[in-house]
């Protein structure tokens, strides 16, 4: 089923905020001057100093009349302790779980909320690809250990973000379930605008339901010019993305994508992706690996257009999972991620089809075992369909 999308509006305001240290505290601060209204969607809280702060910020406001509504994801929020969770609750936050676990569901299970979205009275969005835990930002300390960017957005595509939280908190709670075909908007991807200050978009995913994400990120692809560069943490792409960056690659297209290095929180996907390599490779996409900390971002930057949030483009997010980027055309902004991916490809390694040939035998066991599996459950997966 398509749901409506979100066309392009103009008038905003896009600031990139690299890393916890730095967008943490902004959020934070935004959060102690919110007047009317909190919402928070998130897929990972755990238990510690970031969520510590976060939960002091959210009941505080909510305690001089704010109305604070978190929406977390129930496998995400796994290690959320029951004391944050009283707290929250004894200040007056109304707390919602998305999709709580349940044996009986079985694969029902699957089916996340993804989204990283903080809207704050109807004035400032935050969006992009963090969770609240440590490994994001830690208070004591001065860097994070993954790496990882968030949008402040201000202006009209406010509005489109608080109505993405509004539908799905009013779903969670069961009361007027959500299908993305109520949304309002356009039945069709818009076409591109020129580059203007200020445009910007809601591009999002709702499971299998709906794709926009994705079918926008495919389509950019397919029509940059000059440059295509991608950065994810999990580098599982669908078919369709995969044909569109080598055939990209073909035409001359700069192809570049901004993978993790050994600094992973999850190896075994690591391994799953790199069995893609070598086509990429043969084809002329550039593959670079990121040695400094984990890098968590999600981020694409075909010429002018970027698209940042907190989808990874990966089969299995696409899948299961609510997404929501940022898709924007201004030129200032464009220029801060094009700042933000230089300085991330010089602190990477670049492999090369030699470097590949070269690999040692483990690797390859592994590379072979986890795209196996991999494959496997796919194939599953879409013979249920
Ligand atoms: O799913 P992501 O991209 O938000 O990442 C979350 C953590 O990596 C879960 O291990």
């Amino acid at each position: 089923m398509m749901g409506q999308i979100f066309p392009w509006k103009s008038g905003n305001r896009f600031e990139l905020l690299i890393d916890g240290p730095q967008f943490f505290p902004t959020m934070l601060t935004a959060i102690a001057r919110a007047e009317h209204q909190v919402a928070l969607e998130l897929y990972l809280v755990e238990d510690g100093r970031c969520s510590q702060a976060l939960v002091d910020a959210l009941c505080v406001a909510a305690a001089r009349g704010v109305r604070v509504r978190c929406l977390f994801d129930d496998f995400g929020c796994l290690k959320l302790g029951a004391v944050l969770r009283e707290r929250l609750v004894e200040a007056g936050v109304m707390l919602q779980f998305y999709n709580p676990l349940r044996w009986r569901r079985g694969f029902s299970n699957l089916y996340r909320d993804h989204r990283k979205i903080l809207v704050v009275d109807d004035r400032q969005a935050f969006i992009g690809g963090t969770g609240s835990t440590n490994e994001f930002w830690d208070p004591s300390q001065e860097t994070s250990r993954w790496h990882e960017v968030m949008v402040a957005i201000e202006g009209p595509l406010v509005a489109h973000w608080q109505l993405i939280f509004d539908y799905q908190w009013l779903a969670s709670l069961g009361r007027r379930p959500w299908k993305p075909g109520e949304a309002p908007g356009l039945a069709h991807l818009p076409p591109y605008p020129a580059v203007g200050e200020g445009l910007g978009r809601l591009a999002y995913a709702d499971a299998n339901q709906h794709r926009d994400i994705v079918r926008s990120l495919v389509r950019s692809i397919r029509t940059a010019r000059n440059r295509v560069w991608l950065a994810t943490p999990y580098f599982l792409p669908s078919w369709k993305v995969r044909r569109a960056l080598i055939k990209a690659a073909r035409r001359g297209v700069e192809v570049r994508l901004l993978l993790t290095s050994r600094h992973t929180d999850h190896p075994p996907v690591r391994f799953a992706g790199q069995r893609y390599y070598p086509r990429l490779l043969r084809a002329g996409v550039r593959i670079f690996e990121y040695q400094q900390r984990f890098l968590h971002l999600k981020m694409v930057l075909a010429d002018d257009w970027v698209s940042v949030g907190s989808c990874n483009f990966d089969h299995w997010n696409l899948r299961f999972n609510l997404e929501a980027n940022l898709e924007a055309l201004d030129p200032n902004f464009t220029l801060a991620v094009d700042a933000c991916m230089r300085q991330d490809f010089s602190d990477s390694r670049e492999i090369t089809m030699d470097d590949w040939h070269a690999r040692p035998l483990m690797k390859r066991l592994r590379q072979r075992l986890w795209g196996w599996l991999d494959r496997l459950v796919v194939n599953l997966l879409d013979r249920r369909r």
